[in-house]
């Protein structure tokens, strides 16, 4: 077990939130003490609503506050459509979380995609790869940005981020961001944190839940078989945390930790 991603199983997603909530802010405070500020990037799907049902809950003690004037928010991946469409992980992140912090919450500083450039892949991925240089001191001082939690779903195919099993983007070592024309799930037009960004993180969680997953997470901790996320456990290891309900991970023989943070 040494080295490798931590299961945290719990009995639902009621009993996951606490924990994931309790998870985020010890990220936050490492982050905080690094640089002041806490770079987070988050994904689509059903990540924001359970993230929402964390971080929204109240605080059970001093130390339990999510310094939200504190957090940069950047988007793992996003769909190539306007920031108000139903597509946009922007606007289901504005939808589930942003518009319901508290009224006078210091709002965090929110990083969308640039969408004047939307017919253009390529350049929207270039100018979110800016984003990140202007955020992360230039790409001439850092090789890679460190974020210092990356927040990721998975899908059934065993995708995360916007990148697929098999395509060739899981290749990609130069970009930091970069476009994709052909995702298999709709919509196809996409931009994405490349695989290095990614396995490059402090720390990166894992959010997945329901019995639609558990056979996509048995081939991903038994098998791993190339997987976007099983590449993302091989190379994190320990920095990464999968924060799961049982039913997705029935049948799953790799050892879950016991939650003690
Ligand atoms: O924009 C996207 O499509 C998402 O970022 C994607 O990577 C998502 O996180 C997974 O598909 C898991 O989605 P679910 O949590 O809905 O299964």
């Amino acid at each position: 077990m040494a080295n490798q991603a931590n299961l945290y199983s719990f009995p639902t997603v009621d009993a996951l939130a606490p924990a994931l909530r309790r998870y985020v802010i010890s990220c936050q405070e490492a982050g905080l003490a690094r640089h002041g500020v806490f770079k987070v990037a988050v994904s689509g799907g059903s990540l924001p609503k359970t993230l929402a049902q964390a971080l929204l809950a109240e605080p059970t003690s001093p130390t339990d506050t999510v310094k939200w004037d504190k957090w940069e928010i950047f988007f793992a991946d996003e769909r190539a459509v306007p920031l108000d469409d139903a597509d946009s992980n922007y606007g289901l992140l504005k939808t589930e979380l942003l518009d319901k912090l508290p009224v006078d919450t210091a709002p965090p500083t929110v990083h969308p995609i640039n969408t004047e450039v939307l017919g253009d892949t390529q350049e929207l991925a270039d100018q979110y790869e800016q984003t990140l240089v202007r955020s992360f001191a230039g790409r001439d001082s850092v090789r890679l940005p460190i974020f210092d939690l990356l927040l990721l779903g998975c899908g059934p195919d065993g995708h995360t981020c916007s990148l697929f099993p098999g395509h060739e983007l899981l290749r990609e070592n130069d970009a930091w961001v970069a476009p994709i024309e052909d995702s298999p799930k709709p919509p196809p037009r996409r931009v994405t944190l490349t695989l290095p960004v990614v396995t490059h993180a402090v720390r990166v969680a894992f959010v997945a839940t329901g019995g639609g997953k558990k056979e996509i997470m048995k081939e991903i901790f038994e098998g791993g078989k190339g997987l976007p996320c099983a590449l993302v456990n091989e190379r994190c290891g320990e920095r990464c945390s999968w924060f799961v309900d049982n039913a997705a991970v029935e049948g799953v023989s790799y050892p879950r930790r016991p939650f003690n943070l």
